[in-house]
């Protein structure tokens, strides 16, 4: 039987979320740290955060185009992986990996067969690739608006590169999205909130809950 997918919830922003999200079974959690997200955290609140789960379950914190400072400074906080969530080329993205010493979740967003092919440039110089949707247009931050693409776009994609999935994920469509798509992993973070940046421990129960039932 193939490995339980991995389950990720990201953009947690208090200590009681994140205690109700290793209570109900994730395998890793998500916090933004990026000014214009309705989920950002300061640095201050990532080392309180981090220290709580280490060890408890996987960290990863969620940067966008981040410069050399904020890279060390996350870094210094030791997280299991730095998700980069912008238009880093594959040199930054391999940079950012040597320089930090973590492993890298490059997000890559999707909304045509030349986004698909965009992926194989990123296999070698990050660890874990998340495919996401694209921001609607003019939007002001790359991701985290519960938007999905079409799945059937990834049927394109080179079978032996493993890769999480997001992009408007809800404890309705995870089971589908597993068994249709069965990527590596799910990520979520609009589809368990009540509005931008409030989450809600129900809502994420039951996206653990119906993710583990689908396989
Ligand atoms: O959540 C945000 O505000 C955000 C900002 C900038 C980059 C990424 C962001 N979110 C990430 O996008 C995916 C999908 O989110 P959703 O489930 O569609 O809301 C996920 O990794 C979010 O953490």
């Amino acid at each position: 039987m193939a490995d339980p997918a991995i389950v990720k919830i990201c953009g947690i922003k208090t200590p009681d979320l994140l205690e109700a999200t290793i209570a109900a079974g994730a395998d890793m959690v998500g916090f933004m740290h990026f000014m214009r997200s309705p989920r950002h955290v300061t640095i201050e609140q990532l080392a309180d955060l981090i220290s709580q789960a280490r060890g408890r379950i996987e960290t990863c914190v969620v940067l966008v185009n981040p410069d050399n400072s904020c890279v060390a400074e996350v870094a210094a906080l030791a997280p299991d992986w730095i998700q980069l969530h912008g238009p880093e080329t594959p040199h930054r993205v391999e940079t950012i990996r040597e320089e930090a010493g973590v492993q890298i979740l490059k997000a890559i967003p999707i909304g045509s067969a030349e986004d698909v092919a965009n992926v194989a440039q990123y296999v070698d110089v990050a660890d874990r690739i998340l495919v996401d949707a694209k921001p609607p247009k003019g939007a002001d931050r790359p991701g985290g608006h519960g938007g999905t693409f079409d799945w059937n776009l990834l049927k394109a994609l080179d079978p032996s590169i493993p890769f999480m999935l997001s992009g408007g994920l809800t404890p309705d469509t995870v089971a589908a999205a597993l068994r249709s798509v069965g990527p590596l992993g799910v990520d979520v973070s609009s589809g368990v909130e009540t509005a931008p940046g409030v989450k809600d421990k129900r809502l994420v129960e039951a996206f653990i809950r119906n993710a583990r039932a689908a396989q």
